[in-house]
């Protein structure tokens, strides 16, 4: 099957600073894609040559298998993190607004039950809470029933209730067989809407690969958590992790490594066992959170 989006050897140079420094990657159809890293790793200006925004320096983009030109771009929707909104406009007046620039649309009816815009339809568009504003947003991205979607962070700044309503959205659009190019700062979101994910740090992509792969080739079983305190003045019989305020220690065998700390004399009050995501996974990778 031709891949939708091809990225190949894409170079972003801005005077001294090199954005985006010799990436490749493909996105299939049908797949959401999550391009992950923290601030500054060169997310936004990726994704910006890829919808042919801003021109690479060098290397290639191409959609839907061509070298990509405007009638591809046609067949793009991009949520923007900011999208100016005409004022005094209610949602419906803005949607038709929208539909107009396009000789294709996808009937109305059927956009606003796909972005559950149905309760809020008639009001002004700046009356809209910050989840709704993200619906309607997402709308005006698949206004023109596009193939391929670009949602560039858009949870930020949402309530949990909200980016969960989102993310159902999200799901419905993949059913619908949208191929969706994701940023986002938030893990969770990824390992719930990514089934394949480039993680980026300093212009390069430093791990690809669906979530579960990538959690599997850098962990080997569990993660046992410790209060720091705990091994004050103890040596622990095992490779252990320092973290802000507490110990980690991978082990495949959670009975034993318990066995070994009350061997060693180490207080078990407030240990955890969990299991490792993809925030550990991003911290072990670039040595630092998403939102430094
Ligand atoms: N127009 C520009 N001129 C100069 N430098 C730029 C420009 N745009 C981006 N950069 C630099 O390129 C690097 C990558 O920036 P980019 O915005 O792509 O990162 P990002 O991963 O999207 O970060 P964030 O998560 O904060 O949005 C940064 O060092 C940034 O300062």
């Amino acid at each position: 099957m031709t891949d939708i989006l091809t990225v190949h050897r894409l170079v972003k140079r801005f005077k001294s600073v090199t954005a985006v420094n010799d990436i490749s990657f493909s996105v299939s159809p049908g797949q959401c894609f999550g391009l992950l890293g923290p601030n500054g790793a060169g997310k936004t200006t990726t994704i910006e040559m890829m919808e042919g925004i801003s021109k690479p320096s060098s290397g290639e983009v191409r959609l839907f298998g061509e070298p990509a030109d405007r009638r591809a771009y046609e067949r793009i929707g991009i949520q923007f993190q900011n999208t100016a909104l005409q004022d005094y406009l209610t949602v419906e007046e803005t949607l038709k607004l929208f539909a107009a620039f396009y000789p294709v649309t996808l009937p109305r009816e059927e956009l606003i039950e796909l972005c559950s815009l149905g309760d809020f339809l008639d009001r002004d568009t700046r009356r809209l809470s910050g989840g709704q504003r993200q619906r309607l947003l997402l709308a005006l991205a698949l206004i023109n029933d596009p193939d391929l979607v670009f949602l560039d962070e858009p949870t930020t700044g949402l309530d949990p209730q909200s980016r969960r309503n989102f993310w159902e959205l999200v799901q419905g659009i993949k059913r619908r067989g949208k191929t969706i190019v994701l940023t986002t700062h938030y893990m969770d979101e990824a390992q719930v809407l990514c089934d394949d994910i480039a993680i980026m740090d300093q212009g390069r992509i430093i791990e690809r690969g669906s979530p579960e792969a990538l959690l599997s080739r850098h962990f080997d079983g569990v993660m046992v958590h410790l209060p720091k305190s705990a091994a004050e003045g103890r040596t622990l019989p095992f490779e252990v992790l320092e973290l802000d305020d507490r110990l980690e220690i991978q082990t495949g065998q959670v009975d034993r490594t318990v066995q070994q700390l009350t061997a060693a004399g180490i207080p078990l009050d407030g240990l955890q066992v969990k299991s490792p995501n993809l925030e550990d996974l991003f911290l072990k990778l670039t040595g630092h959170a998403l939102r430094a």
